[in-house]
């Protein structure tokens, strides 16, 4: 019996070769791999995702969806697309950084072709920083030349260690090739706090002189943002090479948000669990959360951030 078992799966194995062999594409269609079968740019699922998911981001909005597409649809970048996403928490920079990986890689966030990195988690101790900066390059080169199309996300980029920031900068710089490998087509994200206070006295101005919020323009962010991540001793980008260089692509500012938008996050997350939708319950969760500045309340302190709990508290 152990014989005939034994021939039967052997039989079995090298039937399975066999097919694969014959039919390759089958084995690329369950087992993800760095094929357009599990990599393509949807331009139209990112608009979408952008409009309908995002809250409150019009200028964020706006700046990924050109620069992403202008980045994929250019099959011959000169350098990796490098974005650096700046905003006071819980206001949307991971959760773009997730609409962006869902509209290029078929398992979004889960895709093995995504890589996250947390200061604090991954980098905690200033002084294994060498050990850092090796591993984190061994680890760069290694998965861009296992899939040009890699995706970086740096979380808490204000908290790294500049040293292992300049580190990177190989990476993303103009070069065809670095020991035979090209990282052109790799895309680097970079997610901080640093100049949310910047962005948030900007966007208080604006909104104290009545004005729609969505005619606040880049430009008048633009200005605060650079002087408060460039100038500012612990935004961690300070004095970087990236920064020195000019290797960030875009800087893009994310908004404060307010009341209206934290009753939009409750809805959607609503909607996400397969609830009816209930303005009364969204807006009951709005104002538990703290507003600021004092005075007039105008932004949600956490953002979108504490939304799930609340509403797992009324449920
Ligand atoms: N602008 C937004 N539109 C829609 N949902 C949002 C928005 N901002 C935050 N959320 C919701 O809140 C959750 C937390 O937000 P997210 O993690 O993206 O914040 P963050 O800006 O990265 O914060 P931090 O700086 O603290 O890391 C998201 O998963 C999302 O569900």
């Amino acid at each position: 019996i152990e014989i005939i078992s034994t021939g039967i799966a052997v039989g079995m194995a090298a039937a399975l070769t066999g097919f694969l062999a014959s039919y390759p594409n089958i084995f690329y269609y369950f087992h993800e791999c760095c094929r357009a079968e599990w990599i393509s740019f949807n331009k139209t699922g990112l608009q979408a995702d952008l409009e309908s998911q995002l809250f409150g981001q019009h200028i964020a909005s706006r700046i990924i969806l050109k620069a992403v597409t202008g980045f994929m649809n250019n099959n011959n970048p000169k350098k990796p697309l490098v974005l650096s996403l700046h905003g006071w928490t819980g206001t949307g920079k991971n959760f773009v950084s997730q609409l962006i990986a869902d509209n290029i890689y078929k398992k979004g966030m889960d895709s093995s072709f995504v890589h996250i990195f947390t200061s604090e988690l991954h980098f905690p101790h200033a002084s294994q920083i060498e050990t850092y900066k090796t591993q984190l390059q061994h680890w760069i080169r290694g998965n861009v030349t296992n899939c040009a199309h890699s995706m970086f996300i740096f979380d808490e980029m204000d908290k790294m260690h500049p040293g292992l920031i300049d580190s990177i900068k190989p990476f993303v710089d103009y070069y065809e090739k670095l020991d035979g490998v090209s990282y052109r087509k790799a895309i680097f994200i970079f997610l901080s706090n640093a100049g949310g206070e910047s962005i948030t006295h900007t966007t208080l101005d604006f909104w104290k002189t009545g004005k729609d919020r969505e005619e606040l323009a880049l430009k008048d962010v633009e200005m605060s943002l650079s002087l408060a991540v460039f100038n500012n001793k612990n935004s961690g980008l300070w004095h970087t090479s990236l920064i020195d260089k000019n290797l960030v692509d875009f800087f893009v500012p994310f908004l404060p948000l307010e009341y209206r938008h934290v009753v939009q996050c409750a809805m959607a997350e609503m909607e996400a669990r397969g609830l009816p939708p209930n303005p009364d319950l969204a807006n009951q969760v709005a104002s538990e959360l703290t507003y600021f500045p004092k005075s007039d309340r105008v932004f949600s302190v956490k953002g979108c951030k504490t939304i799930e709990s609340k509403l797992d508290y009324y449920l």
